[in-house]
């Protein structure tokens, strides 16, 4: 069975939200040194890369990261093709394609780089209600954030939260083809976290 990586890679330099933590990784233990072990020390935001929000990102009352039951992270998925659009809206989903399944990822970017912190798609807000009507409990998009840069109001996020809809964000989705897949991308234990980095993977499956 195919497994297919669609997580970004955390390295040096990579890009992240404007005024958050950069990422670091630093060795702190070198066997190259005369220790025993290699060890590094990991610095990163929880919104570093590919990456959960937890309800509590934009609601002083929302769960944390730790609390979300564990069936959100795993299972069925669907990928929907709109390369190239710049606002994802209901009229981009439907039941026939959805057929049940609770997990809709969405593939935006025309190539691998993906997109910038400077120019990303936006998510209609009232996708949410949609999604919500379909019975989808996860969104996956190839972007930062599923509002824009600027959003002090953060509504697409806030509408995802009331309809009970998890958030995944950063994903790199190129060459992935449009389909149905397992799903797993679970997020650490961090506990009271607002959010935390995931290993996103896609198995390829018969339906
Ligand atoms: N909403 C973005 C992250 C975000 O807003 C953010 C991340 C790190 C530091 C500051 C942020 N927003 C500040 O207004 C996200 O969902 O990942
Ligand atoms: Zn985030
Ligand atoms: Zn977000």
């Amino acid at each position: 069975m195919k497994l297919i990586d669609i997580t970004q890679p955390l390295r040096k330099n990579m890009e992240v939200w404007p005024g958050d933590t950069p990422f670091s990784l630093r060795p702190s233990m070198q066997i190259s040194d005369g220790s025993s072990v290699n060890v590094a020390e990991v610095t990163m935001s929880t919104h570093t890369g590919t990456h959960i929000d937890a309800p509590f990102h934009v609601n002083q009352e929302g769960e944390t990261i730790d609390t979300l039951p564990l069936d959100y992270f795993t299972g069925e998925a669907v990928v929907i093709d709109l390369t190239g659009k710049n606002i994802i809206t209901p009229e981009d989903v439907s039941s026939a394609v959805l057929k049940g399944v609770k997990k809709v990822l969405f593939k935006t970017a025309a190539n691998e780089t993906g997109h910038s912190y400077s120019a990303f798609p936006q998510v209609a807000s009232e996708l949410a209600v949609k999604l919500k009507e379909a019975g989808v409990h996860l969104i996956g998009v190839d972007f930062p954030s599923v509002d824009p840069l600027e959003s002090k109001e953060l509504r697409a996020h806030h509408e995802l939260n009331k309809a009970g809809i998890v958030i995944l964000e950063g994903l790199n989705l190129f060459g992935v083809k449009p389909g149905y897949y397992e799903l797993t991308a679970f997020p650490l234990r961090l506990s009271h976290g607002d959010g935390s980095p995931v290993r996103a993977v896609l198995k390829e499956m018969k339906r």
